[in-house]
C-alpha cells in the first residue's frame, strides 16, 4: 500500500475542499480560503519535487481545487483525476505555466491560473544582480577572499566589464524583460537593443524621455533599437538578458551557432526558462570562451546542472530564486489561492491579469474575481466588469 502523504488541514467543515501540493510563504492565502468556506489541505512532505502519483493521492475522490508548482507535470492524467474528484480550479504558483498542459486542461472544464505582474520587479531584480556579479566577477572574487588568496591590491586583479555606455540586449520584452531593460538603462545608463513578436512601445517611449533627459543635463543620452532579427540583439549587445516564455519558438533559442555570433567577452543572463539554453552547448562555449560571462538562476534540467557547468569560473549559478522576495512570494500565493477560490466560487474573471495591485492590498477585502485564468476564453468564462 502507498505510504500516505502527510497534509495540514486548515478549517476542517470547510465545505469546498482546497488542496496546495506545497506550504507556501505567508498566512493570508489561507485566511482568504477559510473565509470562504474552504477547507485548505497543505502537503508537508519533505520531498521538494512531488510526482504525478503523490499528486493523484494528494486530490484523492473528492477536490474542488489545486494550487501546484511549476516543478510539477500538470497533463491529462492530473487533471482528469481532479475532474473526477470534482474539481474545476488549478492555479499555478507562478506566472510561467509551461509544465501545465492547457489543452488538457480545456478538455476537462478545468481553469488554470497563473500569478502574472506580483514578480516582475522581483525577478528583474535578480536578472540585473546576476548581469553585475557576471560583469564584476563577483562570486568569483567572493570565493578568492574566502580562500585567504587575496594579498594585496593589483591593477589586473578580477577586471571585469563597466556597463555604463554599453548596450543591453533583451530577448523578449514583455513585463520582466521591460522591467529589467528599465533598470539597466536607468542605472547604468546602457543603450537598449531588445527582440521580441510585439513592439514594446512603452519601453520605446521610456528610453525615449530618459535620452532627453540626459542630454538636457548634459550627459550622453541613451538609445534604443527594436532588432529586426534576434541575431543583431546577439551581434550588437555587451549584456543579454533572456526573458520569453517557454514554448516551442523558444526552446534552445540560444545553441551553439547563436553562442558563436556573440561579442567574446559578453554577459549572458538566463532568468527565464533553462531550456531556453541549450546548456551542453553554453558550457563548451564557455570553456573556449573564458572572457564571456553567464548568470544563469535556470537550468535546462533542474535540479541538475549540465556536466562541466559548476566547475566554470565564468558562470554565476542559483537555484531559481529569481522571484524570491518575501512580498512576491505571497503575493503569488495570494494570486493562486485567489484564481482557484474565484473558479469554484464562480466569479468572473479579472479583466487585466496585469492589474493586480487590488487582490495584494492587504487591508481591504479583494474583489471577487479570479485575478489570472490563461485558459477563460477557452472555456467561455465571464470577464469582470468591476
Ligand atoms: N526565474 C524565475 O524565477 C522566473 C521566471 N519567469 C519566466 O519569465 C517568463 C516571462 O514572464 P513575463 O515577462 O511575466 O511574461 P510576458 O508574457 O510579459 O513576456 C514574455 C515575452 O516573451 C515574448 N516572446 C514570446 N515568444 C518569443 C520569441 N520566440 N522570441 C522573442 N520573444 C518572444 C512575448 O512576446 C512577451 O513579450 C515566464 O513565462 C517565466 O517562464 C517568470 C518569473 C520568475
Ligand atoms: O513564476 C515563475 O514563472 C517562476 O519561475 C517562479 O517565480
Amino acid at each position: 500500500m502507498a505510504k500516505p502523504i502527510s497534509i495540514e488541514v486548515w478549517n476542517p467543515s470547510g465545505k469546498y475542499r482546497v488542496v496546495s501540493t506545497k506550504p507556501m510563504p505567508g498566512t493570508r492565502w489561507i485566511r482568504l480560503l477559510t473565509d470562504q468556506d474552504c477547507r485548505v489541505e497543505i502537503c508537508t512532505e519533505k520531498k521538494t519535487i512531488l510526482s504525478v502519483e503523490d499528486i493523484i493521492a494528494l486530490i484523492g475522490n473528492k477536490c474542488d481545487g489545486v494550487i501546484g508548482q511549476l516543478t510539477e507535470d500538470w497533463g491529462e492524467v492530473l487533471f482528469s483525476a481532479l475532474r473526477r474528484a470534482g474539481g474545476t480550479a488549478f492555479s499555478n504558483m507562478a506566472v510561467g505555466y509551461n509544465n501545465v498542459d492547457v489543452n488538457a486542461a480545456n478538455k476537462y472544464g478545468v481553469a488554470v491560473g497563473n500569478t502574472p505582474g506580483v514578480l516582475t520587479e522581483t525577478t528583474a531584480e535578480l536578472a540585473a544582480s546576476l548581469s553585475l556579479a557576471a560583469a564584476r566577477r563577483i562570486v568569483e572574487a567572493d570565493q578568492f577572499m574566502r580562500a585567504g588568496l587575496y594579498d594585496g591590491w593589483l591593477p589586473n586583479l578580477f577586471v571585469g566589464n563597466l556597463l555604463k555606455g554599453q548596450t543591453v540586449g533583451v530577448i523578449g520584452a514583455g513585463r520582466i524583460g521591460s522591467a529589467y531593460a528599465r533598470m539597466m538603462i536607468e542605472g547604468f545608463k546602457m543603450n537598449l537593443i531588445y527582440y521580441d513578436l510585439y513592439q514594446a512601445t512603452r519601453l520605446e517611449k521610456f528610453v525615449t524621455a530618459y535620452g532627453q533627459f540626459l542630454k538636457a543635463n548634459g550627459e550622453q543620452p541613451v538609445t534604443w533599437k527594436r532588432a529586426a532579427t534576434m541575431e543583431d540583439v546577439l551581434r550588437e549587445a555587451d549584456v543579454i538578458s533572456l526573458h520569453p516564455v517557454l514554448d516551442k519558438t523558444t526552446y534552445h533559442l540560444i545553441n551553439k551557432e547563436r553562442l558563436s555570433i556573440m561579442k567574446k567577452d559578453a554577459v549572458l543572463v538566463n532568468a527565464s526558462r533553462g531550456p531556453v539554453i541549450d546548456e551542453a552547448a553554453l558550457v563548451e562555449h564557455l570553456k573556449l570562451n573564458p572572457m564571456f560571462r553567464v548568470g544563469l538562476d535556470v537550468f535546462e534540467e533542474e535540479p541538475l546542472m549540465k556536466p562541466g557547468l559548476a566547475e566554470q569560473k565564468n558562470a554565476v549559478v542559483v537555484p531559481h530564486i529569481a522571484s524570491a522576495s518575501k512580498w512576491t512570494r505571497e503575493g503569488m500565493a495570494t494570486l493562486a489561492a485567489l484564481n482557484v477560490l474565484g473558479k469554484i466560487k464562480g466569479y468572473p474573471v479579472w479583466s487585466d491579469p496585469n492589474s493586480i495591485e487590488t487582490f495584494l492590498n492587504e487591508s481591504s477585502q479583494p474583489p471577487p474575481a479570479s485575478p489570472s485564468i490563461v485558459n477563460a476564453k477557452q472555456l467561455g468564462l465571464p470577464s469582470s466588469k468591476l
